[in-house]
């Protein structure tokens, strides 16, 4: 599913991120864990965000057996990318049944309402959220919008970064039982500082 080899990231301030080889197989668990600092949302950001700051070097970066780089837009076919506070991203203009909308045309998907239900339910999201607005939401409501927003989707590689940050206990057992659920067909990796969190989760924990 990603493969990457000699992977090194260089910021403009000659800041240098030497990462180790990573290999990862579709429908596997998978958690990244490291210390604060130590660059996992940089490694995430530069292999799937839109606007990386840092210069990349590899002789490997291979999502399904193709170049990352030269995949461009084309790998979110594939993938969801979930970055650090991406409830925050919420569009403050539209409602969350519009942010469903726009997701599923713009991964030409038709709305299903059977399926739409089934996730808000899964997520123990009130179906009356639909007409709410961000503002109108809650943190943890946000942060499950946003995980709802990248699932709906049906990536085959799901990314989520820290979705354990700033929410309480009830509604991060929600997301994880949640992930468990759609484990089975899809592959997602998940990071954390939290290293025990993540062993209990996941398949794998890969050390950044
Ligand atoms: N645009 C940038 N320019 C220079 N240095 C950067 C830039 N972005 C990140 N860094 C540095 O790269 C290192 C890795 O940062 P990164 O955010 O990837 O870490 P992290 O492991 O995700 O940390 P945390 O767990 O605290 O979120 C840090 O030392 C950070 O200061």
């Amino acid at each position: 599913m990603l493969e990457i080899k000699d992977y090194i990231i260089t910021f403009d301030n000659n800041k240098i991120i030497k990462y180790d080889d990573i290999k990862i197989y579709e429908h596997e668990f998978i958690g990244f864990s490291g210390n604060s600092g130590c660059g996992k949302s940089s490694l995430l950001d530069s292999l799937f965000g839109i606007n990386f700051k840092g210069q990349v070097s590899y002789s490997k970066a291979n999502l399904l057996n193709k170049d990352l780089l030269s995949l461009g837009k084309e790998k979110y076919k594939y993938i969801s990318y979930s970055p650090q506070f991406s409830q925050d991203a919420l569009n403050p203009k539209i409602n969350v049944n519009e942010h469903i909308q726009l997701t599923l045309k713009g991964n030409g998907l038709n709305y299903d309402e059977k399926k739409v239900f089934n996730i808000f339910n899964d997520l123990l999201l009130d179906i009356e959220l639909l007409n709410y607005y961000p503002y109108m939401l809650s943190g943890g409501q946000k942060q499950r919008i946003a995980i709802m927003l990248s699932v709906i989707k049906n990536p085959r590689l799901l990314i989520f970064d820290e979705p354990s940050s700033a929410i309480d206990l009830i509604t991060l057992k929600t997301i994880v039982n949640f992930m468990i659920k759609i484990k089975d067909h899809t592959t997602i990796i998940m990071v954390s500082h939290n290293y025990d969190f993540l062993v209990k989760l996941c398949d794998r924990v890969i050390k950044i």
